[in-house]
């Protein structure tokens, strides 16, 4: 008789498996190499930024005192006692009616307090010596870019756990980082399954598939920030399968297998969790596609046991997978960002599975529109391709009309959520599903 599986909400499945989300080590990268980590560290100013008051113009820096008086019918004169660079400092201190000449990042030169834009003054020459003719007063503070005006010394600049972007490689390289800390990426082996699959450079023969799932997990774990190893493909054979199954298991922090993890006569995961004596935490969740989905966790560690349909494969994995690789990674946000958007077309199929539907997500006069695209059935491939989002339909007995309010969970987003705020807008979704 066949095991008749009872599924789990999605909510409570993304719990189970949380409760095993654990966090990395940190280790140092060259700064080159630190686009697309996670910071390992709190990043506090250990200087001010800028650390010396300086000029934001080419111009003289003056002490506002001497220009008192300074109008169209009294000008001023200045004697030009220097002249400075970005990178180079004045090494006297200005006295009265001296002024020197100063160019942008240049440090303000001692006795100075204020700056004037080339553009405003005239140079000329008296006794034989440089001096600029100003027709204004100079306010203190006039044009001075102050020590500190950026970042105060002290200052928490970068959360441990901030996705590195450009900005954040600016800022680390101001303070002096070379080597950077960084989240340690986790080693997430990838492991397909099924005697039906050919390599990718074999032609296609009766009967037989190329295997996608292996390349598709494999760039999802990388967009997850995780270090992705692949072990190959299987056939199912239950020796096989489970020897490779133990051999990677022990190697990587986190390990997926695609197909072979439903009830058939050749699905040989649950044999191999049982071999293993992995504790299952669930094998069936109402969602669609993905509901045969599979996490196991042994020692603490977790085997995920995704579908080998391809959607239901890339779903399993951005629920379930992906905030164990961002935790790992000490993100604040493991979670996908949920957004509201408007149905951008009818999708009349009711089923009592949530369902994650592949969309693509537009704006559309100010408006956030998600459109389904392709078919919607977890053997397809092809809308793969053109989904940015999962638009999240409440399990009911009704379909969804173009125009209602839906969730959507943007796959390409770096910022993220909580778990709170991702299982939370599921439950507003569906009340308003009710009473809409
Ligand atoms: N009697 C039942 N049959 C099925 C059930 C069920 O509840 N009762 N669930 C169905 C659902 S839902 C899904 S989803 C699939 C899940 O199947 P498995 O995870 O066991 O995967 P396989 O049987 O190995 O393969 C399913 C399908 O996917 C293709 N596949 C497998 N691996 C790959 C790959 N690496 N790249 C591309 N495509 C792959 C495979 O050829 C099959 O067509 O079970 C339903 N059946
Ligand atoms: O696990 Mo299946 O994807 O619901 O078709
Ligand atoms: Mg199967």
């Amino acid at each position: 008789m066949v095991e008749i599986r009872k599924p789990i909400k999605v909510n409570e499945a993304i719990s189970r498996v949380f409760e095993f989300s654990i966090a990395g080590e940190v280790e140092h990268v060259p700064i080159e190499q630190s686009y697309g980590r996670f910071l390992g560290e709190d990043l506090i100013a250990d200087h001010p930024v800028p650390p010396f008051d300086r000029s934001p113009y080419d111009g003289f820096a003056v002490r506002s005192v001497d220009t008192v008086g300074g109008s169209r019918t009294n000008p001023i004169y200045l004697q030009v006692v220097g002249e400075i660079g970005a990178g180079s400092v004045f090494s006297n201190t200005v006295q009265e009616n001296e002024a020197v000449r100063i160019m942008t990042g240049a440090q303000i030169p001692e006795g100075c307090d204020a700056v004037v834009m080339l553009e405003v003054v005239k140079e000329v020459w008296m006794d034989n010596k440089p001096h600029i003719e100003l027709k204004r007063e100079v306010r203190e503070n006039d044009n001075i870019s102050f020590a500190g005006e950026d970042t105060k010394k002290g200052a928490i600049l970068t959360k441990k756990g901030t996705y590195i972007n450009p900005g954040v490689a600016a800022v680390l390289a101001t303070f002096g980082y070379k080597q950077v800390p960084v989240s340690r990426k986790p080693k997430v082996g990838i492991i397909a399954t099924g005697s039906e699959l050919l390599e990718l450079d074999e032609a296609l023969q009766p009967g037989k598939i190329r295997n996608s799932n292996a390349y598709m997990i494999y760039s999802q774990v990388m967009r997850a920030g995780g270090e992705p190893i692949y072990y190959g493909q299987f056939s199912d054979d239950l020796d096989t399968c489970f020897q490779q199954v133990q051999e990677a298991f022990r190697k990587v922090d986190i390990l997926i297998t695609t197909g072979g993890v439903s009830v058939g006569d050749y699905d040989f995961l649950p044999a191999i969790y049982e071999r293993l004596s992995a504790n299952v935490l669930f094998n069936k969740i109402a969602m669609r596609p993905g509901s045969v989905t599979t996490v196991a966790e042994k020692n603490g560690k977790l085997l995920f046991g995704l579908s080998g349909n391809p959607s239901a494969c890339y779903v399993g994995f951005e629920l379930f997978t992906r905030p164990i690789i961002r935790t790992y990674l000490h993100a604040f946000h493991p979670f996908l960002k949920k957004e509201k958007a408007i149905l951008g077309s009818d999708f009349k199929k009711a089923n009592p599975f949530d369902r994650f539907v592949r969309g693509h997500l537009s704006f559309q006069e100010g408006k956030l529109v998600a459109t389904p695209v392709g078919l919607d059935k977890s053997n397809v491939v092809s809308s793969l391709a053109e989904a940015n989002i999962l638009i999240l339909l409440p399990g009911g007995t009704r379909g969804y009309e173009q125009g209602m309010e839906v969730a959507v969970i943007l796959l390409e987003d770096q910022e993220g959520t909580t778990l709170d705020n991702f299982v939370q807008t599921e439950i507003n979704s569906r009340r308003s599903q009710r009473h809409g």
